[in-house]
């Protein structure tokens, strides 16, 4: 049965949540009294459907219903998960979240993306405070997979195991604060900033520079006390403090003060951003932003490193969830073209279709037994030959599978035949490709073991018994 979410107030938080549940096949019912909240929640899912898939090296479950409902007690009467992403005024909030448990149901989660509030304060006049927690997420919901969660733990651990089969990653934090964890750096980050504008010693675009050619690459695969142990050398985290550490006390910073968020100091903050980013418009900035953070969180996960060890793992959730049936044409790769695979001719490049057939072939591995264990045993398939006819062009974002058959299965000869298609079954590119079977430590062909020669010749005859009768 398909699983339903609310989103209470579809704005730039709210659409990115909707997003995330209907990519991950939940129906979601939106509710938000602003009659233009519908184009900007198609405009954010037309920038989540290019960039969420192409995290995954398999395909996402097919896509929920989404839908705008006139009124709040519709929207959430029969949801399992509840989002509150109304603007950040707690009287607000605790309008609507009475308003939601008059409506939902007693055992539905009700989160809140909050920036700031603690559940406490959201629960003041709750019918049953228990019910609603925190669950803050980060921008764009649909790709970044942090969510902090406060509240109760037997609410926070129901909401744990649905954010991870969203393929996101809950952080409990364990003792309720203002802003949670992550919130408090941004705001510290920010208020530093402020302060360098104000005080006319760096620019909007030299601030950003700061960040993002030098300590902002650290943050994002090591975070600060990982980078900072490294920072001390062999000598480690403890000589790091012992050296940087009286700088704390020292006027570096001018984190406890805030200044005065004048007419004047906005105006010169909004003009230094235009001029650094207004020649692109707010969705276009999106998409640079999108296609990057997808490009680096692709390259982390070739190194199995953070962000990119979490999309792994749920690339093996989704993947276990679609091995293939060998009675049936063999699906070997049903995937989105991802951004780093295009070429200056707008395109799939020629070398990823290389890769398609490559992770074609490790599909076929893993059916006739010659799996991660296999091959850590010492046994393996090399390809020694393949060739490549392409038809038509890939574009990011496009859906493709790949029909494999199993053209010869017998010693040590493995010989497959590939066609790629699109959404439209239209065949784009087909690839023979020969592999042979080897030993990883004389690195020379050798006899397949018993066990994979009896799963592929009952393949190879499964396949000959269908294409007969098709
Ligand atoms: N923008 C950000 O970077 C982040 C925001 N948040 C949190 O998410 C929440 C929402 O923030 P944003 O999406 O940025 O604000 P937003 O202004 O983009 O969206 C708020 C939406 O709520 C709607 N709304 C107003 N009254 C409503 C009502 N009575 N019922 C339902 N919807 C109503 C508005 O029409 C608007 O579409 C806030 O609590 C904020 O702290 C959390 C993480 C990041
Ligand atoms: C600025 N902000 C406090 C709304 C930021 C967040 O809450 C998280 C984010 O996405 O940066």
């Amino acid at each position: 049965m398909t699983n339903t979410a609310a989103i209470i107030g579809g704005g730039v938080i709210g659409g990115g949540w909707a997003a995330r549940f209907v990519l991950s096949g939940w129906d979601v019912a939106i509710f938000d009294p602003d009659p233009d909240a519908g184009r900007k929640i198609d405009a954010v899912m037309a920038n989540a459907r290019r960039s969420l898939p192409a995290l995954s090296e398999v395909a996402l479950p097919p896509e929920g219903q989404i839908k705008f409902v006139p009124t709040l007690a519709e929207a959430v009467a029969d949801a399992d998960w509840i989002q509150e992403s109304a603007p950040e005024r707690l009287e607000m909030k605790h309008r609507i979240l009475k308003e939601i448990q008059t409506h939902c149901r007693e055992d539905a989660l009700i989160g809140s993306s909050t920036s700031g509030f603690k559940p406490s304060e959201l629960q003041q006049g709750a019918l049953r405070p228990d019910q609603i927690f925190v669950a803050h997420p980060f921008n764009p919901v649909y790709l970044l997979p942090l969510i902090e969660l406060v509240g109760s733990d037997k609410t926070t651990a129901r909401a744990h195991d649905i954010l991870t089969q969203i393929g996101m990653k809950p952080l409990k934090v364990r003792k309720e604060i203002d802003a949670h964890i992550a919130d408090r750096f941004l705001e510290a980050v920010w208020r530093e900033a402020l302060w360098l504008v104000k005080d006319g010693i760096a620019t909007t675009q030299e601030i950003d520079d700061a960040i993002r050619y030098g300590f902002g690459l650290r943050w994002g695969q090591m975070g600060l006390f990982e980078t900072y142990r490294v920072a001390g050398g062999e000598a480690g985290m403890a000589h790091f403090i012992a050296q940087f550490g009286p700088c704390l006390q020292w006027p570096w910073t001018k984190l406890m003060d805030v200044p005065e968020l004048t007419d004047e100091l906005v105006q010169t903050i909004a003009s230094q951003s235009d001029a650094q980013s207004g020649s692109h418009s707010i969705r276009e900035l999106e998409r640079i932003r999108d296609d990057n953070l997808v490009s680096m969180m692709r390259s982390l996960k070739g190194r199995n490193w953070g962000a990119g060890a979490l999309l792994n793992e749920h690339d093996a959730r989704l993947g276990a969830a679609t091995e293939p049936d060998f009675t049936k044409p063999i699906i070997s790769v049903n995937r989105t073209v991802p951004v780093d695979w295009s070429d200056y001719n707008g395109h799939m490049n020629e070398s990823r279709y290389g890769q398609v057939w490559s992770d074609a072939a490790d599909t076929v591995m893993r059916m006739i037994g010659a799996d991660a264990a296999y091959i850590a045993a010492g046994l393996s398939y090399f390809t020694v030959d393949t060739h490549t006819k392409f038809m038509n062009e890939c574009l990011v974002g496009e859906p493709i599978t790949v029909v494999t058959q199993i053209v010869e299965g017998a010693g040590k000869k493995l010989r497959l035949y590939h066609e790629m298609k699109n959404a439209s079954e239209d065949v784009v590119a087909s690839c023979t490709q020969l592999l042979i079977h080897v030993s990883l430590q004389t690195r020379k062909s050798c006899e397949p073991a018993p066990l994979v020669l009896e799963k592929l010749a009952a393949i190879v005859a499964a396949q000959a018994t269908m294409q007969a009768q098709s």
